[in-house]
């Protein structure tokens, strides 16, 4: 399996941006920025769905390099203590807590964010990672990928836009290039990643025209090293469409598969660049970090 996974990529020219609902690139005066992977969240609060293992985890771990408190809310009890006991050692008691929950429990979830907020004493980050591979149980799959995705992003707009006298913040929700290179073994995970797409590019827009001071982003990795990319390879997953795994082993073979350090990278970059709402960043080994572009709209 070709492992790859460049960086680089940017945010394209002012028309694009524009296309993208971004504004431009904020700028000091000679024109010089601050490299994102400098710049500190210090004082900050995050919460990361899914943050236990994966890409989550790496989220995690670079959220906390960079100063950051961080909330990994997780359904695995087992992994989620052993992620905060490796994180405990590594950064400190304190800087980080695991919040088991189920993110299809609604109540639940709401709980994880005021625990949260609770504990650390704000909210500003929230990335809505968790997500699941079945599509023999396609009901959960909808609610995971899709559903949370939604009440997560509702939960964080509570602690964060000025809409509920909050402070403002960053929203990043998951996607996959699966919404733009469909194959026939995981129509309804496609289905749910094609959604979030739209929400989060729609919610993006009410939180610019509605001064929300909440930036929501999305994220389209390709294939990622990640337990969830070898369910794939299972019945218990896939059902009647494991017959396709051998198209999805070629796709993964043709497009190389990312290592989650590089996922997390976007994401700092979705964090730290203040110009960036409704962005559509999409990582891939061909390309590396860089956005999707749409065609104006036309009558
Ligand atoms: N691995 C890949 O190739 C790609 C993954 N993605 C997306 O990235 C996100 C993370 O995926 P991975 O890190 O690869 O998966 P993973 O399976 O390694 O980690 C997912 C984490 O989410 C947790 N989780 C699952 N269901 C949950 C629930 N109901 N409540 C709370 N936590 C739950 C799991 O316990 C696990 O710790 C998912 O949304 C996935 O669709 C997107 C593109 C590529
Ligand atoms: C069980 C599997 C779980 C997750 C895997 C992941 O969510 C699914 C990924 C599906 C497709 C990946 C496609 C990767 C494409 C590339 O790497 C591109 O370089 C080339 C392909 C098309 C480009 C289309 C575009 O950029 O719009």
């Amino acid at each position: 399996m070709k492992k790859g996974g460049g960086g680089g990529g940017g945010g394209g020219g002012e028309k694009q941006r524009a296309q993208r609902g971004v504004r431009s690139d904020p700028q000091r005066e000679d024109g010089s920025a601050t490299p994102v992977s400098i710049m500190s969240l210090a004082g900050k609060v995050a919460l990361v769905t899914g943050g236990a293992q994966g890409i989550g985890r790496a989220a995690v771990q670079s959220l906390l390099k960079s100063s950051a408190k961080v909330a990994v809310v997780d359904l695995n009890k087992t992994v989620g203590e052993q992620c905060q006991n490796q994180l405990d050692a590594e950064f400190g008691e304190g800087r980080s807590t695991f919040i088991q929950c189920d993110v299809t429990h609604g109540d639940a979830l709401r709980d994880a964010f005021q625990r949260t907020v609770d504990q650390f004493g704000r909210l500003d980050i929230v990335i809505n990672n968790a997500g699941i591979n079945n599509e023999k149980n396609w009901e959960k799959t909808i609610q995971v990928n899709l559903t949370s995705v939604i009440k997560g992003t509702y939960l964080a707009l509570e602690h964060m836009s000025k809409e509920y006298g909050k402070e403002g913040g960053t929203i990043i929700n998951v996607s996959s290039m699966a919404a733009f290179l469909h194959s026939p073994h995981q129509p309804v995970y496609t289905a749910t990643k094609h959604g979030v797409i739209g929400f989060t590019r729609a919610m993006a827009d009410a939180a610019a025209q509605d001064d929300y001071g909440v930036r929501i982003n999305v994220l389209c990795p390709a294939f990622v090293d990640t337990p969830l990319l070898h369910t794939v390879e299972d019945e218990d997953n896939m059902g009647k469409f494991v017959k396709f795994k051998d198209d999805f082993k070629q796709s993964m073979n043709k497009f190389g598969v990312l290592q989650p350090p590089l996922i997390a990278e976007g994401m700092m970059r979705l964090i730290l660049d203040p110009s960036l709402n409704g962005a559509v960043m999409k990582i891939t080994c061909a390309k590396g970090i860089h956005f999707h572009t749409y065609e104006p709209m036309s009558a």
